[in-house]
């Protein structure tokens, strides 16, 4: 009967691939005839008679280019198409689908049976040999047991009755094994994807997405889709895929570049950045918030994500911080930029010609405030620009009799002035004129700084507003409700100050600074944008999260965290799913719950979870593996020793395996002490660079998002782990690991780990 079953369905297979074959062949046919009338239309162009001398010679001319521009236009468009439509069918070849649906719609319908594959494919019009995974219709495979399904589609839901589901695992044309089932996705499917070993790049995960992921990828009522999942659960992937769904679901209307994703650092970009290109889709734009701040104010440095980490905790910065970056700070900002449209308190700038003063800043103070007191603050910015710019104009004439001018006229090289006329198109009438020309030339030349400076708002001291911000701060929102003292608020505030004249600003400072220069100048945010994703949201805090909302204000927002991974806001990131409360229509909020981890074994799993003071509900998945490993060593020479003895262990068996330190320094110290001893590794100091196979060692805070087969914990003693609030910090490292974990630690292993149930952990205890 099995043997009977697989006949056939290979039988059906081989003319799936068979038709996908002729389809190759008729893509590739239409993408050379695509390029043959590409290169004679470019011929053509070259044959095109140019005819200037006469008017309607010009406009003859012009129209020949702009039609035959249109045509080349044309097949260009046609030949992207065709070498797009050969990729996707080249890529079917292989796998056409993963999955059968044999179901009945309700009411007498005709039983009918559709093939669930990466892509759609038919070899006729409406005759669909495969469907897309994205299809209305494929939601029931991800969903839904036998019997009555319903799903979504664009007019509503529709109801079905699925009689059979059958999964396939195909490889190179040819099915290696299928299942049947009544289950959303079956377990051992979903085993043989997570046995692999993991690579530099993620990968789709399209034939196992789980039901409650599916529900995360096709959600469309939500403006805020909050999701918060254990380590490993799948929400980075469930975004990828959903970001393909959408870009299907709203094909025409949404492209990949009104889709922004926020990482948590850029190795992370670097790791994700195959999943879309695999599911035939472009890739969103990808960056880190500090990229996104930091491309705005060249001139500033701000704080790196390792300074981030690593900066002293001293108290007052904490209760500093949290003040900054509290929903409570981005409304009392708001105000107070609004305040600024008629308090008088804007800062300005002299607007300079070399090195004069050519406008005083109380000159522009004075324009600023005539405006009528009901002027928003973007019409007073645009009101002062015309105003400067008409003063600017009226004094070109008045220093076009200034000395300098004469000057340089008369020491202009003939090649200089050559240049100037150039741009008079007929004769002089004297020399009067002819000098006129020249000297309102040069002035204007002369004059393009300042128009630049009108224009890019340099005579706003954005600079001084952000420093009389923060000292006004206690007037604008109670200090007393952090625990700060007006004197504590004065001497952080002068610590700001003094870097900042350094250039310097902090990460929490950059927000406001950036929030604060929008508010002046009127900006209204990027509103092409659709869709944002912020993953590791953890790690954001609300006057951030208040901020891109601000910035994109049509997106939709699709929020991935865990906040038991806040490693480096804390205990405020509890807070946070509160504040998005005020931020979003409570009515459009989905707030869904992952609570089972597929990435790590259940060894590995059950291990991790009782590092967390709250982690119950993490569900492990049922993959089985070794039990974690905790090992003590009696000194540090001995810990690196008993690093590599797990290394060479683990190289036996894995491909990627990441030795992972609490800071960059001591991320350092074991590779080279690793180096050292012959253990060839690289270490991953900056988010910049690549991830590779082999032996990676990596600092705490960039291992974020990142899974490996194995990690080795590089000394999680009880010095270096020593506050509870490392705990989130563990979690997040050990949870990193998807086939076998190892802890080291010199002497005492962190009381972090005192938690956990012996039984979960085996140790090698060499002290
Ligand atoms: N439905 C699924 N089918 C196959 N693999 C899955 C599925 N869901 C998750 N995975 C795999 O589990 C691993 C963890 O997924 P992912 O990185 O998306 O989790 P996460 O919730 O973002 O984790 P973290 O918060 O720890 O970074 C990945 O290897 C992913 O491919």
């Amino acid at each position: 009967m099995a043997e009977q079953i697989i006949e056939k369905e290979q039988a059906h297979l081989d003319h799936v691939v068979e038709e996908i074959k002729k389809a190759e062949q008729k893509a590739a046919k239409n993408i050379s005839t695509a390029k043959k009338d590409i290169n004679n239309l470019s011929k053509q162009f070259d044959t095109i008679h140019m005819n200037t001398t006469t008017y309607s010679g010009m406009m003859d001319t012009a129209m020949s280019v702009r039609a035959q521009q249109q045509m080349l236009d044309e097949r260009e468009n046609s030949w992207q198409h065709a070498a797009d439509h050969l990729s996707t069918l080249q890529r079917l070849e292989a796998k056409p689908y993963f999955a059968r649906i044999d179901f009945q719609e309700k009411e007498g319908g005709q039983p009918e049976t559709i093939y669930i594959g990466l892509a759609s494919f038919s070899d006729q019009p409406d005759h669909f040999l495969v469907y897309d995974w994205r299809a209305p219709i494929s939601s029931i495979y991800y969903d839904g047991e036998l019997g009555d399904v319903s799903y979504d589609t664009p007019d509503g839901q529709e109801t079905v009755n699925v009689q059979l589901k059958r999964q396939f695992q195909i490889e190179d044309g040819t099915i290696v094994t299928l299942y049947d089932t009544d289950e959303a996705v079956t377990d051992q499917m979903l085993l043989s994807a997570l046995s692999n070993h993991s690579s530099t790049k993620m990968k789709s995960i399209v034939s196992t997405i789980q039901k409650a992921q599916n529900a995360i990828i096709r959600n469309t009522k939500d403006d805020l889709l909050f999701v918060q999942g254990a380590a490993g659960s799948g929400k980075t992937a469930a975004v990828l895929q959903r970001v393909a769904w959408l870009l299907y679901r709203y094909r025409g209307n949404l492209s990949a570049s009104q889709v922004v994703l926020f990482s948590p650092n850029q190795l992370f970009n670097d790791y994700i950045d195959q999943v879309l290109p695999e599911l035939g889709e472009q890739n969103m734009v990808q960056l880190t918030y500090y990229q996104y701040v930091n491309r705005r104010v060249p001139r500033l440095k701000v704080a790196t994500l390792q300074e981030r980490f690593e900066q002293s905790d001293q108290d007052l910065n904490e209760r500093a911080v949290r003040l900054l970056s509290s929903l409570d700070y981005f409304h009392a900002v708001t105000n107070y930029a609004k305040r600024l449209g008629t308090d008088q308190h804007l800062r300005f700038r002299n607007l300079m010609f070399g090195k004069q003063v050519f406008v005083p800043k109380e000159k522009i103070k004075e324009i600023y405030y005539s405006f009528n007191r009901t002027y928003k603050l973007g019409n007073r910015l645009d009101g002062t620009k015309e105003e400067l710019t008409k003063y600017l104009n009226r004094r070109i004439s008045s220093e076009m009799r200034a000395k300098w001018v004469e000057e340089q006229i008369q020491s202009m090289s003939k090649e200089e002035l050559n240049v100037l006329y150039a741009q008079h198109p007929k004769a002089f009438a004297n020399d009067n004129e002819e000098y006129r020309f020249l000297s309102r030339m040069i002035v204007i030349n002369a004059f393009k700084p300042i128009k630049r400076a009108i224009d890019h708002n340099r005579w706003l001291n954005i600079n001084a507003q952000y420093v009389h911000l923060l000292r006004v701060t206690p007037k604008i929102i109670s200090l007393a409700k952090y625990g700060i003292t007006p004197d504590e608020w004065t001497r952080y505030v002068d610590q700001q100050v003094a870097a900042l004249k350094n250039r310097r600003i902090s990460a929490n400072g950059i927000s406001v600074y950036l929030y604060l220069y929008d508010l002046l100048t009127g900006k209204r945010g990027e509103r092409e944008i659709r869709y944002v994703f912020v993953d590791e949201v953890q790690d954001y805090d609300a006057f951030q999260l208040a901020y891109l909302k601000f910035c994109f204000p049509r997106a939709k927002f699709t929020l991935l965290g865990d906040l038991n991974q806040a490693i480096f806001t804390h205990e405020s990131s509890k807070t946070l799913l509160k504040e998005l409360g005020t931020m979003f229509d409570p009515e459009k909020t989905k707030v869904v719950q992952l609570t089972k981890s597929y990435r790590s074994t259940k060894q590995i799993t059950d291990f991790t979870r009782e590092i967390l003071l709250n982690g119950e509900a993490i569900e492990a998945f049922d993959r089985p593996g070794e039990l974690p490993e905790i090992v003590i060593s009696k000194d540090e020479t001995a810990a690196v020793q008993d690093v590599i003895t797990s290394l060479q262990q683990y190289q036996k068996e894995h491909d990627k395996i990441a030795v992972i330190g609490k800071t960059l320094s001591d991320s350092e110290q074991i590779a080279t002490a690793l180096k050292k001893q012959g253990i060839d590794n690289t270490m991953i100091r900056t988010e910049n660079q690549r991830l590779v196979d082999g032996i990676i060692v990596v600092p705490s805070y960039l291992a974020k998002g990142l899974e490996f087969d194995a990690v080795v914990v590089w000394n999680a003693n009880d010095h270096k782990y020593s506050s509870d609030d490392e705990r989130q910090l563990l979690y997040t490292i050990a949870s990193r690991a998807m086939h076998a974990l190892t802890i080291t630690a010199v002497h005492q292993p962190t009381h972090l780990l005192d938690r956990v149930t012996p039984s979960l952990y085996t140790i090698r205890d060499n002290s």
